[in-house]
This record gives C-alpha cells, sequence and structure tokens, in this order.
C-alpha cells in the first residue's frame, strides 16, 4: 500500500526542549489514521511540520525535516475558528468560497454538485441558506469540515473538530466523517482527544509520547493510548 505521508528521523525542538525525539514512521494512504498523546506531546507540532512540508515548492517538498507528504491535494481543518458575529455568507456559500475558480464569480453546475455533495456529508442540506453567523457551535465545526470536504482532498487533516461538540454530536460527526473517508477513498489524519470512538471508526492509530511516535492498527491500540485520553476527557465533563 502506498504511503501518504513518511517521515524519517523527525525531530521537534523548542530552544534545548526537545518534544520529538528521532521519529519515524508512515501514513497509508485512504485510511483514518488517529493522532493521539497527552497535552504537550507534539501533536499540533508535528502537523504543522507535515502541512509545511505539503506547502513548500516541490523541490524542497520532497524532504522537509524528514517529511514526505505524497498527495495532490490536502485540506486541513484547524481547531477553531471564530469567524465573528457579522459573517455575511450563508453555509453554502461558505462551502462553496474554497472551490469557486478565481476571477469567475460564480459556481458551475459541477462545483455547485460537490457543495450540495458536502453538505449532504455533514447533515447540513436543510440549512444550507442559514446565515453562518447564526449557526450552532456544532453547525459551524460542520459547516468548516464540508468545506474542506468539498475540495475532494486526497487527505484530510482534522485538528480536534469534536472538541466543542456534546457527545450526541461527537458521535454524528465521527459517523459522517468515516462515512465521507470511505466514500471518498481519502486519507484521513485526526487529533482526537476522545478515544470512545477510535476501535470502531479509525484504521490506525499514531500514538505521541515521551518523546517517541508510535504507529500501528487500532486492533490492537494499546490501554495506556486509551486510557489516559478517557481520563482528560472526563475530567473536561
Ligand atoms: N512556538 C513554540 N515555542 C516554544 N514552545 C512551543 C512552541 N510551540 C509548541 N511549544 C511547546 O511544545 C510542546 C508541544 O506542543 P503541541 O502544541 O505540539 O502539543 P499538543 O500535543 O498539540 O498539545 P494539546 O493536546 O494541548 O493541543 C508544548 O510543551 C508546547 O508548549
Amino acid at each position: 500500500m502506498q504511503n501518504q505521508i513518511s517521515v524519517q528521523h523527525y525531530v521537534a525542538a523548542f530552544g534545548k526542549r526537545v518534544i520529538l525525539k528521532d521519529v519515524s514512521f508512515s501514513i497509508p494512504s485512504g485510511q483514518l489514521t488517529v493522532v493521539l498523546g497527552e497535552n504537550g506531546a507534539g501533536k499540533t507540532t508535528l502537523i504543522k511540520a507535515i502541512l509545511n512540508a505539503y506547502l513548500q515548492p516541490k523541490s524542497a517538498a520532497d524532504e522537509v525535516n524528514g517529511i514526505e507528504v505524497s498527495t495532490k491535494k490536502l485540506a486541513y481543518v484547524p481547531q477553531f475558528r471564530d469567524l465573528g458575529s457579522d459573517y455575511p455568507l450563508s453555509l453554502a456559500a461558505f462551502v462553496g468560497l474554497a472551490i469557486r475558480q478565481k476571477g469567475w464569480p460564480f459556481l458551475t453546475k459541477k462545483e455547485k454538485g460537490r457543495v450540495q455533495e458536502a453538505l449532504a456529508l455533514v447533515d447540513l442540506t436543510d440549512l444550507k441558506d442559514l446565515p453562518l453567523s447564526k449557526a450552532s457551535g456544532g453547525q459551524k465545526q460542520r459547516a468548516y469540515i464540508a468545506q474542506a470536504l468539498a475540495q475532494n482532498p486526497d487527505l484530510l487533516i482534522l485538528d480536534e473538530p469534536t472538541a466543542a461538540l456534546d457527545a450526541k454530536h461527537s458521535q454524528e460527526v465521527v459517523s459522517q466523517i468515516r462515512n465521507a473517508q470511505q466514500k471518498k477513498g481519502m486519507g484521513v489524519l485526526w487529533i482526537s482527544h476522545d478515544t470512545s470512538w477510535v476501535k470502531d471508526f479509525s484504521d490506525n492509530y499514531l500514538w505521541l509520547h515521551d518523546g517517541q511516535a508510535e504507529f500501528g492498527s487500532v486492533d490492537s491500540l494499546p490501554d495506556a493510548a486509551r486510557s489516559i485520553h478517557q481520563e482528560e476527557v472526563n475530567d473536561v465533563n
């Protein structure tokens, strides 16, 4: 199976503080990999390095800090985005914004179809005309995910997309993303502190701990990775 991300001897350090020590792993294409690790383990640092490797011009992208990203289109949904209470666009227009061609004011029929499909994947079809500023936190989060999905990425990176959602809506987003990932055959790299769904809805885990990165199938997810996170989630609740 082809790898979408290959990391060889990557080191993350801030001054003398080493966060990740010489880590190596590969993330296969077309699968859902959940990134686990306690607060401060280096998850966001690693994701930033992966995004940088993707964004570098081709000549430099082959190996940036030992990271190679082999994907044509990457979409990223950050952890928190506040678009303000006067944001003027509807959910559908917001989703369409990401795929509208430069210099062309209208979406083509095909592009409109992509917007509709992305909204349907996160169950927002009925709310498509709602101004984004009036949407609830969970609806906004789903709109951000729909905007990423409408770009038809080969690789979707999500930074805790369910962090602000209650258990019911979290579960819905998890299964919507899993459905979209399987339907589109895309890779998903998903930072999560909630491990309750991981065994049933993902393929692999990448566990960052003690400066190391451990990759494996979710069938062999270590209890230590699972329980630490459950405790964190329970603490918050
Ligand atoms: N620009 C920076 N300068 C100095 N230290 C940093 C910088 N960015 C991150 N760190 C430190 O690196 C460590 C890893 O941070 P990172 O945000 O990657 O952790 P994380 O696993 O994403 O944590 P969380 O679960 O809390 O989001 C933390 O101790 C953080 O304070």
